[in-house]
């Protein structure tokens, strides 16, 4: 991912991802690894521009996108790995969520769900891809305190599976990981996978417009909008300090 300043998702990108993994569907690949260009963040999650004060039709085609994005990541025939090199927040981590093993740099980075600070909740395939990762309990209390998880937290609670020493060397145990796949025939990993992963891909496919709904309702009330506002002053201003 190269979208500076943070691998922010906003309508367009999501497209260009969506593209992008379509291209790589038609092609017989050993794998993928996801990872960013931008040194110490490996996304800072969905533009939160596109959810304040937001254009109705714009905000509604952006959550379908976004729908679009993790159905297909999910549901990738081949295997999928990220080697997490910096900050992965809210749907950074979802999109770290989406692969199958993860290696994350050592550092002074941050991973996990933190939609609650800004007011705005995770929809439910989102919990289920958490609680797939990581136990129900700990998935509860993590989204209800919009905690976000140190690197040596995240493996001791299994967030992530490896801590790498730098970026090459996540993208090698990345490597290492897809390669314990050579033997088994791709149609039986493709299916053990999708089996695995059917409570948050059926609830993606058979929700999407209440989905849809949801999301705009939650983005579109006003304290949800007041709490953006002074979640966006937060950010901008950070750097004046
Ligand atoms: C069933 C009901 C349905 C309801 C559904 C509702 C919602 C959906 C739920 C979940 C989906 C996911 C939601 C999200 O992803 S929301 C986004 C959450 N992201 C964050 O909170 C991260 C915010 N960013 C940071 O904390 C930091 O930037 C960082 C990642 C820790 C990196 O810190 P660092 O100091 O290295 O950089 P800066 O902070 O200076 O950032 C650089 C630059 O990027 C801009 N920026 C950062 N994050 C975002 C963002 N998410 N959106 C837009 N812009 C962002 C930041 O402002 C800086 O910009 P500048 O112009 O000043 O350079």
């Amino acid at each position: 991912m190269q979208r500076p300043p943070a691998n922010t998702f906003n309508l367009e990108y999501l497209h260009e991802i969506t593209n992008s993994l379509d291209e790589i569907s038609k092609q017989k690949l050993k794998g993928v690894i996801l990872t960013s260009a931008i040194p110490n963040i490996f996304s800072a999650g969905l533009d939160i521009k596109e959810f304040y004060k937001p254009d109705l039709q714009r905000l509604e085609n952006f959550w379908s996108s976004v729908q679009d994005v993790f159905i297909k990541l999910l549901d990738l025939d081949f295997a999928t790995a990220a080697a997490i090199n910096g900050h992965a927040p809210a749907a950074g981590c979802v999109l770290s969520l989406s692969c199958e093993y993860r290696a994350m740099v050592n550092g002074n980075y941050k991973i996990g769900l933190n939609e609650a600070a800004l007011g705005i909740i995770t929809t439910p395939w989102i919990q289920a891809m958490m609680y797939q990762v990581i136990p129900m309990k700990h998935t509860e209390t993590a989204l209800t305190t919009a905690k976000l998880f140190d690197v040596d937290e995240a493996l001791q609670i299994g967030l992530i599976d490896e801590i790498a020493s730098n970026k090459e060397d996540a993208i090698n145990r990345c490597k290492q990981y897809i390669r314990k796949f050579d033997k088994i025939p791709l149609h039986a990993r493709a299916l053990t996978k999708q089996r695995m992963r059917q409570t948050p891909i059926k609830i993606l496919r058979e929700q999407r417009d209440e989905d849809i709904r949801m999301f705009v309702d939650v983005v579109m009330n006003p304290s949800v909008q007041d709490n953006l506002k002074d979640y966006v002053e937060k950010l901008k201003n950070k750097k004046k300090k």
